[in-house]
């Protein structure tokens, strides 16, 4: 039987520096990751590719923002941002992979799917923005820029910078779950849940509604891995392994972890909130739902990690 697979691509692993933050630069990282994930697909994996937008959706929110002050133009709700880099990111990666299975005389086609994210109305991280969007700021640049705008919550993200945060509720419910995996049974690499998931909360009669907020891809990535019973989770970021005191002369990259042990180094604070942290969380989600086995790695390394030669394997 063939294995299914949910891959996670971070939205700052398609952004290599502060020099290739252009549609174009991520066009190119897309289309080097679409290149691993199809070498996972030929060796005989059924793939639902999933994104995260933290940097692309702050830039598109102060795009707007700017518009609005310069030239008064109407604002662009959040929610409507993250729209707009799932369609804008999930192109891109729709392309890319059709581009590849071409290439490699593969008759398989991507589809992306829309995808909203049900979240509860009263989830306490409406009051407590903590997700982490668009550029990295300077501590002089975070200091003018609250000046500026006192309304901005800004945080240090891991040590690689400040950047300004917005409300990121759990995931509780993926609306097109079942259309996801009819797609993927019917043979089609799916890529959804882009950028968390469209943020959604159900009104009276479940009537949806669009909120403003930016959901954690992983978190949202392990829920729909539970929900179409992958066989693994495949975290795709900025890094080869997860390590134990990361960025420390004493750093220790992980290679075959259990879930205890990862439980444990959590409490110990090896890994930084909003960035390692949550994408260790949505490991342990998924582990605890049933899942039997996720990986942590780079893009370049996702077949070398499959097989088992690198990344960091955490098993349940
Ligand atoms: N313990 C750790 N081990 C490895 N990387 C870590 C650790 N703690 C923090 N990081 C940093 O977290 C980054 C991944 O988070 P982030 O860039 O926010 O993810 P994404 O790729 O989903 O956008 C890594 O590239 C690395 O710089
Ligand atoms: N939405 C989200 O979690 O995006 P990043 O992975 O880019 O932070």
């Amino acid at each position: 039987m063939r294995k299914k697979v949910v891959i996670a691509i971070g939205g700052n692993s398609l952004i290599r520096d502060e020099s290739h933050q252009r549609v174009e630069d991520q066009y190119e990282a897309v289309c080097e990751t679409a290149r691993h994930i199809t070498g996972l697909i030929a060796q005989g994996y059924d793939v639902a590719v999933t994104h995260g937008n933290g940097p692309q959706v702050g830039f598109i929110l102060r795009r707007s923002e700017i518009a609005q002050e310069v030239a008064r133009m109407h604002a662009v709700p959040l929610v409507s941002c993250g729209a707009d880099t799932q369609g804008a990111i999930g192109y891109q990666i729709q392309q890319a992979l059709d581009n590849e299975f071409k290439k490699r005389g593969m008759a398989k086609m991507a589809v992306a799917v829309v995808t909203q994210v049900a979240v509860a109305p009263d989830d306490p991280a409406f009051q407590n923005p903590a997700k982490p969007i668009g550029s990295f700021y300077s501590r002089e640049q975070m200091e003018a820029i609250t000046r500026e705008h006192p309304d901005w919550v800004m945080v240090n993200d891991a040590g690689r910078g400040y950047r300004r945060v917005v409300a990121s509720p759990m995931p509780q419910e993926i609306v097109e779950k079942d259309i996801i995996s009819h797609l993927i049974q019917a043979g089609y690499c799916v890529v959804g849940v882009g950028g968390g998931g469209i943020p959604v909360v159900r009104d009276a009669g479940g009537i949806l509604r669009g909120v403003d907020a930016v959901i954690d891809k992983d978190y949202a990535s392990s829920l729909l891995a539970s929900a179409i019973d992958a066989d693994v989770l495949i975290i795709s970021t900025g890094v080869e392994k997860v390590y134990l005191n990361f960025g420390k002369p004493e750093e220790k990259a992980l290679d075959q972890v259990s879930l205890p042990e990862l439980k444990k180094y959590v409490m110990e604070r090896h890994f930084a909130p909003g960035s390692m942290l949550p994408k260790i969380q949505a490991v342990i989600h998924f582990l605890e739902k049933g899942g039997k086995k996720a990986i942590i790695t780079n893009p370049q390394s996702l077949e070398m990690a499959v097989a088992g030669r690198t990344g960091t394997h955490i098993q349940a």
